[in-house]
């Protein structure tokens, strides 16, 4: 997985058909995917319950991109073993979800993954000052995590901050939560790269109209690219 700071779609497949991941797994990345971003949840650290490990390793051998799992549980440590045996490339942890978070991020790049942090809304830019040199990824949520098809928070001004913060380091700037069309520029401009989005790119569409799916990417990266 190389760095480049050109506008990356992750859909979500959090809005994907539950019954048929593998199809639709395949379907984005034919469709333009960049990432595949896979929400981990479990109805502790946020009101809703996803996937575990073994879930994650059957969608392993779909994915032909990066497999960006973003870890919504409380506690982490116990499990990165796991997600890293099921195949993850990225493995991001909530900075929320526990006292070490400097601990978490070194364990996740010694089990041979990328590191994610990802901060709610509430949280500020600072949190993570003190763990740029151990992160690939930050993952700035735009919504409060739980939910997909939630109304996009501002967070530009944080993106701002943090894209300061991280001066030349090889650091992408994740988002989270309500990107479609109109709110991509936004977090563009600002500084993100990797643009998370479930409902505006599976909208409309299935494993059987997956040209659906091209457009909607298409659409949200045009969009992101045209404030660059
Ligand atoms: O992490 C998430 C929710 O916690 C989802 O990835 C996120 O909400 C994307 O869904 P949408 O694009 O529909 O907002």
């Amino acid at each position: 997985m190389s760095f480049d700071r050109s506008i990356k779609i992750a859909p979500s497949i959090l809005s994907a058909d539950f019954a048929n991941f593998g199809q639709e797994i395949r379907a984005i990345e034919a469709q333009g995917a960049d990432w595949v971003h896979v929400d981990v949840m479990d109805g502790h650290f946020v009101p809703n319950l996803t996937f575990g490990p073994p879930a994650v390793k059957a969608f392993r051998p779909h994915v032909k991109t990066v497999m960006d799992v973003h870890l919504m549980i409380s506690p982490v440590d116990a499990y990165i073993d796991a997600y890293a045996d099921a195949g993850a490339d990225v493995l991001t942890a909530h900075v929320e979800a526990g006292p070490h978070t400097h601990r978490t991020l070194q364990a996740i790049r010694g089990a041979g993954m990328k590191a994610g942090v990802a901060l709610n809304p509430g949280t500020p830019a600072e949190a993570v000052e003190h763990l740029l040199d151990l992160t690939d990824v930050i993952c700035v949520m735009t919504v409060n995590p739980g939910f997909g098809g939630q109304k996009f928070i501002d967070m530009t001004s944080k993106i701002r901050k943090l894209r300061s913060m991280i001066g030349d380091r090889p650091v992408h700037i994740e988002i989270d939560g309500g990107v479609d069309p109109t709110t991509a520029p936004l977090v563009a401009a600002a500084g993100a790269d990797v643009l998370v989005a479930g409902s505006a790119v599976f909208r409309g569409g299935s494993v059987g109209n997956a040209d659906v799916y091209g457009e909607n990417i298409r659409n949200i990266r045009a969009a992101a690219n045209s404030v660059l």
